[in-house]
């Protein structure tokens, strides 16, 4: 069995709605069970900053999928909750990056594992190093926990756990 890792993000309302919508739909799919999931954190957003605060969160999970087939059912959740690309980076309904794949390096038309621009996104490392820090990324040959590191003191504060009631942590 395969391990993948995957993260999602919204920041269109119902925004948790549209992350439990995808955590429902890949678990319903016969091929994928979903492992751990992470806290959720309300992140800032990165890269066209005039759009609301994100919901991040990552997954583990095992999957008999190859990574493309990986990568279709998570762009199928995407346009199944009305995902509309129109701003580069723009505001979404749901996202699903596939972050990691077992430890494989993977590069082709559609697909780049692990995830080229994780390592320096607080919105993804904070999650995912609550469920993998001992995960070493192939590409850049470093364990999660020392990539969260390198960007925690500069990037940490663009994230915070998040919880239904507003009563989330720093
Ligand atoms: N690891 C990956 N996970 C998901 N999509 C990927 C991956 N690598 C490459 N892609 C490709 O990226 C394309 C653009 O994806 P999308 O529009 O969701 O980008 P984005 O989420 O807005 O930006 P970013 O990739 O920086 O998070 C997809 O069509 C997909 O083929
Ligand atoms: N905080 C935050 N910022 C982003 C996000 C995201 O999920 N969270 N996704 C992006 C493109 O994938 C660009 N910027």
């Amino acid at each position: 069995m395969n391990v993948a890792y995957i993260a999602l993000g919204s920041n269109i309302e119902p925004r948790k709605f549209h992350l439990d919508q995808a955590i429902t739909r890949l678990r319903q799919h016969q091929a994928i069970a979903v492992k751990k999931q992470s806290p959720i954190y309300e992140t800032k957003p990165v890269g066209y900053a005039d759009q609301g605060d994100f919901l991040n969160m990552v997954l583990e999970a095992e999957t008999s999928l190859d990574p493309e087939a990986l990568l279709d059912v998570c762009q199928q959740i995407e346009q199944d909750l009305g995902r509309k690309r129109i701003i580069p980076n723009g505001p979404r309904t749901i996202d699903l990056d596939i972050l990691a794949y077992n430890h494989e390096n993977i590069k082709t038309d559609r697909l780049i594992v692990p995830h080229p621009r994780m390592h320096e996104r607080a919105f993804v490392l904070a999650p995912l190093h609550d469920i993998a820090p001992n995960l070493i990324l192939a590409s850049v040959d470093k364990r999660v926990a020392e990539l969260w590191k390198q960007i925690e003191s500069s990037s940490g504060k663009d994230v915070s756990l998040w919880t239904q009631n507003g009563s989330g942590g720093e």
